[in-house]
């Protein structure tokens, strides 16, 4: 019989380095049988509302996600069936009109910011780890990569971080810091933090007999 996928989630505040964290370890098994969910395509589908009420939402609070959604298409990956992934279009505040259709995988890496909030993807997850990184380099590497690559602007991204992203972080995304089996200080090139989890990894493949 067909071994249950390992899932492993990754956690952290926004500008931590999760994405960082889980494309590394994605590269190093790309040869192997492994995929990236991100609980971001997962925001709601906002296309019903004009763009300037989707301004106004509150993209750091849990109920922002569609995690019914997202909680039934890990269910489906552990059943081996493929799913139809939502993309979402930072830009737009919305999903975009595409999906992709993703076939399921041995290794399942869950990367999102509230992705320990919720009990039932917890529950679903053999290894959490969080990604700790200090407020001063999350919005500082936050600022440069939102003005580059989601088309914002200096004054819009100072004010959402002020206003919402601070204080989200500290209500409901450092909280679930303490569920984490393992904290990665500073993220993405933490090679050494990077190279014990892709072992770890390796080892459970072993003895489900994946590798
Ligand atoms: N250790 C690091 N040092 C410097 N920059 C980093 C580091 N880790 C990530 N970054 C950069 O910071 C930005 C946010 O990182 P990312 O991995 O997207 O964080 P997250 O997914 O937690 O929001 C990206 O532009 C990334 O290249
Ligand atoms: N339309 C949106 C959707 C999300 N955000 C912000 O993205 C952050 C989560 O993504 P990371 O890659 O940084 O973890 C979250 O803090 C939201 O504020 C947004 O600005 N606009």
């Amino acid at each position: 019989m067909a071994q249950k996928p390992v899932v492993i989630g990754v956690a952290g505040g926004s500008g931590s380095g999760k994405t960082s964290v889980t494309k590394a370890i994605y590269e190093h098994f790309k040869g192997h049988s492994i995929l990236m969910l991100e609980q971001d395509y997962y925001y709601k589908d906002q296309s019903h509302l004009p763009f300037e009420e989707r301004l106004k939402t509150n993209y750091d609070h849990p109920l922002a996600f569609d995690n019914d959604l997202l909680l039934k298409h890990i269910q489906k990956l552990l059943k081996h069936e493929s799913i139809d992934k939502p993309i979402y279009d930072y830009t737009m505040h919305t999903r975009s009109n595409e999906i992709i259709v993703v076939e399921p995988k041995e290794v399942i890496i869950l990367e999102g910011i509230l992705i320990l909030e919720d009990e039932r993807l917890r529950n679903m997850m053999d290894i959490k780890l969080y990604v700790d990184t200090d407020a001063d380099l999350r919005i500082i590497r936050r600022l440069l990569r939102d003005i580059k690559e989601r088309g914002r602007s200096i004054d819009s991204v100072i004010e959402q971080y002020v206003n919402v992203v601070r204080p989200m972080h500290n209500q409901f995304i450092e909280p679930t810091k303490r569920y984490a089996d393992v904290i990665i200080p500073e993220g993405g090139h933490n090679h050494v933090a990077i190279d014990l989890m892709v072992t770890k990894i390796q080892t459970i493949l072993e003895q489900k007999s994946f590798l």
